[in-house]
């Protein structure tokens, strides 16, 4: 039992042995509430034997208070046992689901990021991990306990007289037969509310991030007048829905409750045909008001658990990514990166590279130019295996790197991208991320060569401090040399630089030339530009035109050749003299 709900509710191994504990308890639970009945049917049963004429159980009060006290502290230490089987278990469980989930995330190649919205992700990851735990200590245990004690008084009631268990009994098949046939169409709007949910989520955060733009084109107004119809599509559709589920729940219930009007009637037939013992009614009566209890609560939990199923799915759908693989033990023989006759699709159809072959060689810097969409970007990010290639081979000092651990594989990278990702932490701890275990002496070496020390003289805690969200008190320059503090820091044989000095201004792109020279020494480099002056010195340049290497060589062969490498630089010298 415990591997079918293990694979039922996506849970680990142990996960799915404490849920089947859990239920366990909740059953004990249950079915140890009854022991009180059954010591009033004794007490009815003494007291009623002169009326009835027979004679019934003698027990002084003392046996009475004796066996309650007793029945009283059973009661307690199911209830802690179940507790503890429930709360603790399921705090665990979910806590490992996170992990697990994050453990996941970061094998899974970057494509599935592309293709999947990030706050439909994120909501995964919290929200859906949080109902989960919900779902396993309580929804789950109470509904499978609620179901197996019912089945175990059921059939003790069975045993007693058929006629009333069925009297008092065919409203629990019923009433859960109403609630699960009505599933699909909850299932459907509650699908179609996590859509609402997620576009509104989604303008929420794009209102945030976007908010200077937004109002540099004076669209505050418009932009919240949009926003503000996603949140009352969100409002519509959770009342629509919580109006629906709850008719369908109090429906069940109700007919729960019908059972009760049932076994008096069928008691009253059997007992006026004296086909039953007076006794037998009186415990049916009493077991009545005692096993709809907890089934009047798992109906509402029954709702909750088929909810459960969905953010099952979701999350199986993020476990079932195939992971990339490979060793972390490569052996290298130097660093050169060879391009094989490389072909890749972000989707599938849409060809980016189609028949790609070139090589950067250690020690020298080999620039990729071309075109706008020509595939520069992805042509870099495949070297460093972002993404698994369709065809042909990457290869890094002779070793295929689909057969490396990407992680191990980017041990080799140190990536200065133009978009700069920095932390909300201190500038010493920024630069850090590129060698954790790098001294305070060897990061402020780093941040030397990188030139930032003029920079972070001026600020008020020197290297201590904190630069806010994305480095939000820094400017453009003084976050791109930040970056290569940290790339210098981390001093791997591999530079990867994608318009790393773009859109700078020309004093800080000449700060940032000089940090990239003290990087790029003795490494292979392979860096992207626009600009055609920035890659002048580069020793290869390789032009990437429609996903095909439309020319390669020296700038100087390059230039000779009157291709496309000497019409951009043409254009680009011609564009310098522009003016407004
Ligand atoms: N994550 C992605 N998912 C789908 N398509 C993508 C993705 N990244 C890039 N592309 C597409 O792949 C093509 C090549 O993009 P890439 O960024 O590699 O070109 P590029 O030569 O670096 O362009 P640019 O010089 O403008 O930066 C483009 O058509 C782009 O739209």
């Amino acid at each position: 039992m415990s591997k079918y709900l293990q694979k039922l509710f996506a849970l680990s191994q142990q996960g799915g042995k404490d849920l089947w504990k859990a239920v366990l308890a909740c059953t004990l639970t249950n079915v140890g509430l009854i022991l009180p009945m059954a010591l009033l049917v004794l007490l009815l049963e003494q007291l009623l034997a002169p009326v009835l004429g027979r004679r019934g159980p003698e027990m002084g009060i003392a046996g009475y208070v004796g066996f309650s006290i007793v029945f009283l502290l059973l009661i307690f230490l199911l209830m802690y046992h179940q507790y503890n089987a429930t709360f603790l278990a399921s705090y665990k469980e979910s806590a490992n689901m996170r992990i697990n989930l994050a453990e996941k995330l970061r094998k899974i190649p970057l494509s599935f990021f592309g293709k999947r919205d990030l706050t439909d992700l994120t909501t995964t990851i919290m929200g859906d991990c949080a109902w989960m735990e919900t779902a396993l200590s309580h929804f789950i245990p109470e509904l499978l306990g609620a179901v197996l004690s019912t089945s175990l008084i059921g059939i003790g009631l069975f045993l007693m007289d058929w006629k009333m268990a069925v009297s008092a009994l065919w409203v629990v098949p019923a009433a859960f037969l109403l609630s699960a046939g009505t599933r699909p169409w909850i299932d459907k709007m509650e699908r179609k509310q996590r859509g609402k949910i997620l576009e509104a989520s989604g303008g929420i955060q794009e209102c945030i991030e976007n908010i200077q733009d937004i109002k540099a084109n004076n669209q505050t107004e418009e932009y919240l007048y949009g926003l503000s119809g996603k949140l009352v599509g969100v409002e519509a559709i959770t009342v629509k829905l919580e109006v629906l589920n709850g008719m369908l729940v109090t429906a069940s219930q109700m007919v729960l409750k019908v059972g009760m009007a049932t076994t008096v009637l069928c008691g009253a037939v059997l007992l006026s045909r004296q086909q039953i013992d007076f006794m037998v009614f009186l415990i049916f009566m009493i077991a009545a008001t005692r096993i709809y209890h907890p089934l009047i609560g798992s109906l509402n939990n029954l709702s909750a658990v088929f909810s459960t199923m969905l953010r099952v799915e979701r999350l199986r759908s993020i476990e079932e990514q195939p992971v990339q693989t490979g060793t972390e033990e490569a052996a290298y023989q130097g660093y050169d990166i060879v391009f094989d006759h490389v072909g890749f699709a972000y989707n599938p159809d849409e060809p980016v590279l189609r028949d790609v072959s070139f090589q950067a060689r250690q020690g020298q810097v080999t620039a990729l130019v071309g075109p706008s969409g020509g595939g520069k970007s992805t042509a870099a990010r495949l070297a460093a295996r972002f993404w698994d290639i369709n065809k042909g081979r990457i290869t890094i000092g002779g070793v295929d790197v689909s057969t490396v651990d990407p992680e191990s594989l980017l041990k080799n990278f140190s990536v200065v991208f133009q978009d700069v990702v920095l932390f909300n932490n201190t500038i010493m701890e920024n630069i850090r991320l590129g060698r954790k275990n790098a001294t305070d002496q060897e990061v402020m070496a780093a941040a030397e060569a990188a030139q930032c020390t003029e920079f972070i003289n001026r600020l008020p805690k020197g290297y201590q401090t904190v630069i806010g969200e994305n480095g939000s008190v820094l400017s453009g320059g003084e976050r791109q040399r930040l970056s290569i503090a940290r790339a210098l820091l981390k001093d791997a044989p591999i530079i990867l630089l994608d318009e790393a000095t773009a859109s700078l201004d020309v004093e800080n792109e000449s700060m940032v030339q000089g940090a990239i020279s003290n990087l790029v020494r003795n490494k292979t480099v392979l860096i992207i530009a626009h600009r055609m002056r920035t890659v002048a010195k580069a020793d290869r340049i390789v032009v990437l035109k429609d996903g095909i290497v439309a020319e390669q060589g020296s700038p100087e062969e390059l230039f000779e050749r009157g291709g496309i490498y000497r019409h951009m630089t043409l254009l680009q010298n011609e564009s310098q003299n522009w003016t407004l």
